[in-house]
């Protein structure tokens, strides 16, 4: 027996699928009306087995009685089911277009999907090709703009990088005024790259170039194009030339353009990645557009070396504007800048302080003044001392403090002589660099430091420098053997940094007679060409082998040196880690004291005394600033 339920119309009855499937197998339908989702059937007298065992099956019954001769089921079209639709039906099955409640809920279920993902399809090209529609933002560039509201940065506020400001005059002078200069057919570079080390203050100025000429300001960072969308970069681009254009005369500013104007095809594997298409279409755009137009772009850099040569072909970032570390007089000049507004006690000599920081970025001198602003209002006083910005300095130079971090008296006994051995080579080694400060308090990740400060801004380095800074580097490692009968992993970084300095010796800097003045450069310092993979071939086997043994021999004198001088000189090795172990830091007029077998003040008799108990807070470190930019790879002053 089935169960049926009433239709509504009455003559049709709605059963399940599978009593379909039943009345079919017993040789009841008769016809069968298969749509999109449903089967409709006729049913006749049918039957089951054969032969003798043949038996009939009657119609089915309403619950009054009368026979029931149309069936409806709902189901999903398979093609199972057709075949079997094929066997089982007496005489004819029919496809049908459904009905109307049909076909809609056959397009629910089947169209809309196909719909659905062909509207999106649609979006995300239209993206793609359009820069974006207003209601989501992928394709959007996210040039910030840099119009009123914000304080106007002009070149009163950059100080030093003198030459880099005249050669940007030119640019505002055109900013100013695009007609004049178009009248006169003068021809004005579309795009300005500015190059320098990390901090010398490229944002700054060609913010204060847009301050200058009074023009709007789109400022974006390289690597705001490099998104995880396909495409998106591209667009980006285009995005932002376009609101240059709307918004002209302005200067559109690109931050860190190596992340996408590396060289292309310098990635391993090449190929057309997203960060090519960038480019590419960073390329196109700049091609596009007249500098007449009145959009000046200027890009910044601290890897040129990288950039792919496209970039600086003539019509491009045809101006090339260098922006070095300040001198003394730009460090000077900054910090006035910087500290303008904060309220310096007497002692402060600027001067001073500018010559005792070589090597620092505008962005140090900065963070400088900063720090010392906020250690002194820690320490509840009104203005800003000499010693805040001393302890400030070191905690850039050396990273901050970590008072927190124990240490066993025996490591720091280690410690102590450790970095006696480095300041005393330092001090008595000849050519070399003063010791500011040798310190057992750990910094960054160093259990101590000690920092030497030239007396001036170094552009060069003679062999002898070298030589000593390998033996000073030694120092420590060899008066831990010596007085303590023992090495110790403390020497690890040291040992890195001097290995570094012999390679760049002998491949770089002509300094090995075995070698001669033969560039065998490591990494690709090389503008546009060399790649390290590169170098394997350029070197040979042999060339190999002698790099190798000048490497060992440099380092073997440079102990050798170090050592002497540590033995001749036990006496002061051993007093100054003692006093290292009490005090815990000493000045560089305390190291002059020693190395003259004087006591040790605790204030400098040269000075003026303002108190200097070194007091000064851990912290989360900064980056342990290094200094010295010359040599390729800088070393670093600090030394574990
Ligand atoms: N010449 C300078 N005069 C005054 N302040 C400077 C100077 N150079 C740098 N600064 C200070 O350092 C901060 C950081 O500089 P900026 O961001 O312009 O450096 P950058 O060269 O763009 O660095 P990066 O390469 O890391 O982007 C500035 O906001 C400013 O406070
Ligand atoms: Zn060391």
């Amino acid at each position: 027996m089935f169960f049926y339920q009433r239709n509504a119309g009455g003559s049709v009855e709605e059963v399940s699928f599978s009593e379909v499937v039943t009345f079919g197998e017993s040789n009841m339908i008769k016809s069968l009306k298969i749509s999109q989702t449903r089967v409709e059937a006729v049913l006749q007298e049918g039957w089951t087995g054969t032969g003798e065992e043949k038996q009939t099956k009657p119609l089915p019954k309403t619950d009054d009685g009368r026979n029931i001769t149309r069936i409806s089921a709902s189901y999903m079209l398979y093609d199972g089911f057709v075949d079997w639709a094929l066997k089982h039906v007496n005489s004819e099955v029919t496809f049908e277009n459904s009905t109307a409640s049909d076909a809609l809920i056959g397009v629910l279920t089947w169209i809309l999907p196909f719909v659905f993902f062909l509207v999106l399809w649609f979006f995300f090209i239209r993206q793609m090709q359009a820069g974006g529609n207003k209601a989501m933002m992928f394709g959007k560039s996210k040039a910030k703009l840099l119009t009123g509201s914000q304080k106007k940065i002009t070149y009163i506020d950059v100080a030093g990088c003198d030459e880099a400001k005249e050669e940007l005059q030119e640019i505002i002078e055109f900013l100013k005024e695009p007609q004049k200069f178009q009248r006169l057919g003068g021809k004005i570079p579309k795009g300005v790259l500015l190059m320098g080390p990390p901090g010398t203050g490229k944002t700054l100025l060609a913010r204060a170039t847009a301050g200058e000429a009074n023009v709007p300001f789109f400022s974006i960072s390289g690597s705001d194009f490099v998104e995880m969308f396909v495409g998106v970069g591209a667009s980006r681009v285009r995005d932002l030339f376009e609101q240059g254009k709307k918004n002209a005369p302005c200067i559109i500013f690109i931050d860190e353009i190596d992340a996408v104007g590396r060289h292309r095809g310098a990635g391993m594997g090449g190929g057309h990645d997203e960060r090519e298409q960038t480019l590419n279409q960073l390329l196109v755009e700049m091609d596009g557009f007249e500098s007449n137009d009145g959009v000046i772009l200027v890009a910044a850099t601290n890897r040129p070396d990288v950039l792919d040569p496209a970039l600086l072909r003539p019509g491009r970032f045809d101006r090339r504007v260098v922006v070095d570390l300040p001198d003394v007089k730009g460090r000077e000049a900054i910090l006035k800048v910087h500290t303008a507004r904060v309220p310096l006690s007497q002692d402060v000599d600027l001067p001073s302080i500018a010559r005792g920081a070589p090597g620092f970025s505008g962005a140090d001198l900065a963070n400088m003044v900063n720090e010392a602003a906020l250690l002194a209002a820690r320490k509840g006083k009104k203005m800003v001392f000499r010693a805040d910005l001393e302890d400030a300095k070191d905690k850039i130079m050396m990273g901050a403090e970590r008072r927190s971090m124990i240490l066993s008296e025996e490591e720091k006994r280690n410690t102590a002589i450790h970095e006696s051995g480095h300041a005393v080579v330092a001090a008595l080694i000849g050519e070399a660099d003063p010791v500011h400060k040798v310190t057992i308090i750990p910094r960054g990740r160093a259990l101590g430091v000690t920092i030497q400060l030239p007396l001036d801004d170094r552009r060069s380095y003679t062999a002898t420098y070298l030589e000593n800074r390998l033996a000073i580097l030694m120092g420590g490692r060899i008066a831990e053997e010596l007085f303590l009968n023992q090495t110790t992993s403390g020497a690890s970084n040291d040992i890195e940094v001097a290995t570094n300095i012999t390679k760049q010796m002998i491949c770089d800097l002509g300094m090995s007679k075995a070698i001669g003045p033969i560039c065998l450069r490591e990494g690709n310092n090389q503008p546009f060409l060399g790649r390290d993979y590169n170098r394997a071939q350029a070197t040979s086997e042999k060339t190999a082998q002698i790099i190798d043994a000048e490497v060992k021999r440099l380092i073997d004198e440079a102990d050798a040196r170090a050592r002497k001088i540590l033995t001749d000189n036990r006496d002061i090795v051993e007093t100054m880690a003692e006093k290292l172990l009490d005090i815990e830091t000493l000045n560089d007029w305390q190291v002059e004291q020693l190395l003259a077998r004087q006591p040790v003040t605790l204030t400098n008799p040269k000075h003026d005394p303002q108190a200097k108990p070194h007091i000064s807070e851990g912290g989360s470190d900064p980056k342990p600033k290094p200094g010295l930019g010359v040599l390729p790879d800088p070393p670093p002053l600090a030394q574990t």
